[in-house]
């Protein structure tokens, strides 16, 4: 059990003999009080005390999950109380035990509030860098809390003002220096259970750089091994010594200023399940609303900002809400096509301490199981928004309207269909829902990339509920989580792929114009030396020529860019390679034409062996000269050259009909979802399989008549006599 990490989440699972390995983990144990040291804090904190104490906090647990280390104890000075009269009605006290349901909307319409549309020009206190300063000479944030900044200077990604009230101002000054889609990757250690299995560490990072490779190791069809290095580059690249607060630091720290000017933010974190996503994401808004806090109380002083906190979750494509109970929440649309979540609880904040409580309540709330790869697996998408809020003249006498949002997703654990063998249905049941709504995410991002008018956000729930955050003028961060071990290697392939797919419509590639552009982020496939008689192949440094044709799928042209390289093909693409054994084999010997037929005169056997014959395979072997004790005239070296180089062909044939059968089998598997195309995959699938066999068959046709003239040959050899 992940209970360091993890220690946001329930864990109760009972032991009874026979029960299920998969259970979905809800509590509903919260208690009435706080105890003391937990609820207690809250109690004496929180502005408006409205929200009843969220949950029976133990505070070691707590602590362990807050692994980044948050001031937790610096608590920020309450912004006077306004009389009651001079509150909005959602947010008038009707006494002193409030319950939230009395204060909220009831129905959240998290866009009826238009967006506040605040002056660009800057208002006295704005960016006041006196007040900074003043501010930074008295009491610090860091004083208050040292563990939050104890690590800055040792920052290996890069280097952080110190005085944080600066770095702020400088960020907020400078919105657009903000990257719209930012990705960074973040490996996790090998855990106790891969070390015993001693697996190994597969993924390679350079110090101080912003690339990987990850060395996967291969199966020749002769069982020899070999390895393949993939090499990717991404906005920041995360090893597995960095700390939580390294990766706030680098990933969600600059986008906060930015909620303050009508950006709606979201930061996310995608893998495999038991990458780490939940280990990385859980400190994130905490440390966030430690900054917005301070923002709001000094760069944004007396402006009537206000932080608003609420949290749900989507599970099985239901929403419930983390704060209350996980009550069932509708979602609805208005006139408008605005999204409306009926009956989510959202509270106002002031303080970190309130903040922290209600995260660590959400958390534990939220759906675990089990998958193969983690005990305490997400079931949920876990989505914690912290939404800055303001009345039009400043003050709180008129309804607070949204100016800026920051999001936090916490994605469920993506488990492949050929890994859910173990569990049962609901899980897999689980698998395929995640499973969509991830594919659903991926295309809203593409789509709005390419700034389509139609961005599919009916694709999933998920989609649904962030479409506001996606659109106007928003800021992406995603977090790609990865296992270093070798047993997670095709997952953590296809986690980077994915990864690159986002950050090559970061750079404003347009996929469907410019392909090489995309394929640039990603120097990959390095066959390492066990190939190292394919010497002749390019390296992608050297530039690869890249198909144009862009398929419907991101992973499909990656596998372009992959069989591009791999199998000795420059030129065509997969298909078209598939299609011709001609072509293929005259590209071996650097020929250029693809249309002519391949002639086998002397000058090609003798300059097309030495590069890429790797030997005879058993089940072609045929009687030679030399068995009949013979000596071999020229001609017959050079047929018996040729027949090797038949059969090495043929080989190959089959070896890469195999690995595309194979890959595009574990593709189908993945995007085994309605409506994801499946029939296409078969069809595309059946075209490959039929051209590969049509090319094997031609290579079978043209061996058997090479049988033919060896044998006639033979019989003339040996007709002549010693
Ligand atoms: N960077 C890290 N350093 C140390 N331990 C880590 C790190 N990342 C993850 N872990 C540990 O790995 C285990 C799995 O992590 P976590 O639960 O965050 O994975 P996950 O991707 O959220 O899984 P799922 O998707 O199934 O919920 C936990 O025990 C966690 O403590």
């Amino acid at each position: 059990m992940n209970g360091a990490a993890l220690g946001g989440r329930q864990m109760q699972r009972s032991a009874a003999p026979g029960q299920h390995l998969h259970q979905r983990q809800y509590s509903d144990h919260f208690v009435a009080e706080p105890p003391a040291g937990g609820g207690g804090r809250w109690i004496q904190h929180s502005g408006y005390q409205q929200v009843p104490p969220p949950f029976p906090m133990d505070s070691s647990r707590m602590w362990r999950s807050m692994q980044g280390g948050v001031g937790g104890e610096f608590l920020f000075a309450e912004p006077s109380t306004p009389p009651n009269g001079m509150r909005s009605s959602s947010q008038r006290r009707t006494g002193d035990d409030v319950s939230p349901s009395e204060l909220s909307p009831g129905l959240l319409d998290l866009h009826s509030f238009d967006t506040e549309l605040l002056s660009e020009k800057q208002v006295p206190g704005l960016y006041d860098g006196a007040a900074a300063f003043a501010y930074a000479q008295g009491r610090s944030f860091d004083d208050a809390d040292p563990s939050i900044y104890a690590n800055r200077l040792s920052n290996k990604v890069r280097m952080v003002p110190e005085n944080n009230v600066s770095k702020s101002f400088t960020a907020d000054k400078d919105k657009g220096s903000v990257a719209k889609i930012k990705v960074v990757v973040r490996k996790r250690p090998l855990n106790k259970k891969e070390g015993s299995r001693k697996e190994e560490d597969i993924i390679t990072i350079q110090p101080n750089s912003n690339s990987l490779v990850v060395h996967e190791t291969k199966l020749k069809v002769d069982l020899t091994e070999y390895v393949e290095k993939h090499e990717f580059v991404f906005d920041a690249v995360l090893d597995d010594d960095v700390s939580n607060d390294e990766v706030y630091r680098e990933t969600v720290e600059p986008i906060v200023p930015t909620i303050f000017q009508r950006t709606k933010a979201t930061c996310f974190a995608y893998g495999q399940t038991g990458s780490g996503k939940t280990y990385t994401m859980q400190p994130l808004p905490l440390r966030a609303s430690h900054d917005i806090l301070r923002l709001m109380h000094h760069t944004y002083r007396n402006q009537g900002f206000q932080l608003f906190f609420s949290f749900f979750e989507i599970y099985g494509g239901k929403l419930f809400d983390l704060l209350n109970d996980r009550r069932k929440l509708c979602m609805r649309e208005d006139g408008k096509q605005q999204v409306c979540i009926v009956g989510l609880q959202e509270y106002k904040v002031s303080n970190v301490e309130t903040i922290r409580d209600f995260i660590e309540k959400g958390n534990a709330t939220r759906s675990t199981g089990t998958t193969g790869a983690n005990e305490e697996s997400s079931r949920s998408h876990a989505i914690l928004q912290l939404a800055i809020k303001r009345s039009v003249d400043g003050s709180e006498s008129k309804p607070a309207r949204v100016v800026g949002k920051l999001s936090f997703i916490d994605l469920a654990g993506s488990e492949r269909g050929a890994d859910t063998t173990d569990n049962d249905k609901q899980t897999r049941i689980e698998g395929a829902e995640i499973n969509k709504s991830l594919l659903a995410l991926k295309e809203c991002i593409r789509a709005l990339d390419n700034d389509q008018v139609h961005i599919p956000f009916r694709g999933s729930k998920l989609t649904e509920v962030l479409r506001d955050s996606f659109i106007g003028d928003s800021r992406t961060v995603m977090i790609s989580c990865i296992s270093p071990n070798s047993g997670s290697c095709e997952h953590t392939l296809n986690t980077l792929r994915y990864a690159d797919r986002v950050k090559s419509l970061s750079k404003g590639n347009n996929p469907r114009k410019d392909v090489s552009a995309a394929a640039s982020n990603v120097r990959e496939s390095t066959v390492l030396p066990l190939l190292s008689v394919f010497s002749s192949i390019p390296t992608p440094d050297e530039g690869s020529d890249i198909s144009n044709e862009i398929d419907e799928f991101a992973w499909s042209k990656q596998m372009q860019r992959e069989s591009s390289l791999s199998s000795l093909d420059r030129g065509p693409t997969m298909r078209e390679e598939a299609s011709s054994y001609a072509d293929y084999f005259k590209d071996q010997r650097g020929r250029s034409s693809k249309t002519e037929e391949p002639t086998y005169s002397e000058e090609t056997y003798d300059k097309g062996k030495v590069t890429w014959r790797k030997g005879k395979p058993d089940a072609y072997t045929v009687p030679t000269l030399e068995d009949k004790g013979r000596k071999m005239e020229p001609q017959t070296k050079r047929k018996d050259a040729e027949e090797e180089d038949l059969v090495i062909a043929h080989r190959k044939q089959v070896e890469e009909t195999i690995d595309m059968v194979r890959e595009e089998m574990k593709l189908l598997v993945e995007a085994d979802q309605p409506g994801n195309q499946l029939d296409d995959y078969v069809s595309k699938l059946n075209t490959i399989l039929s051209q590969k066999a049509a090319g094997i068959l031609n290579l079978q046709t043209r061996l058997a008549n090479f049988q033919r003239r060896l044998n006639e040959h033979n019989v003339l050899v040996s007709s002549l006599g010693p």
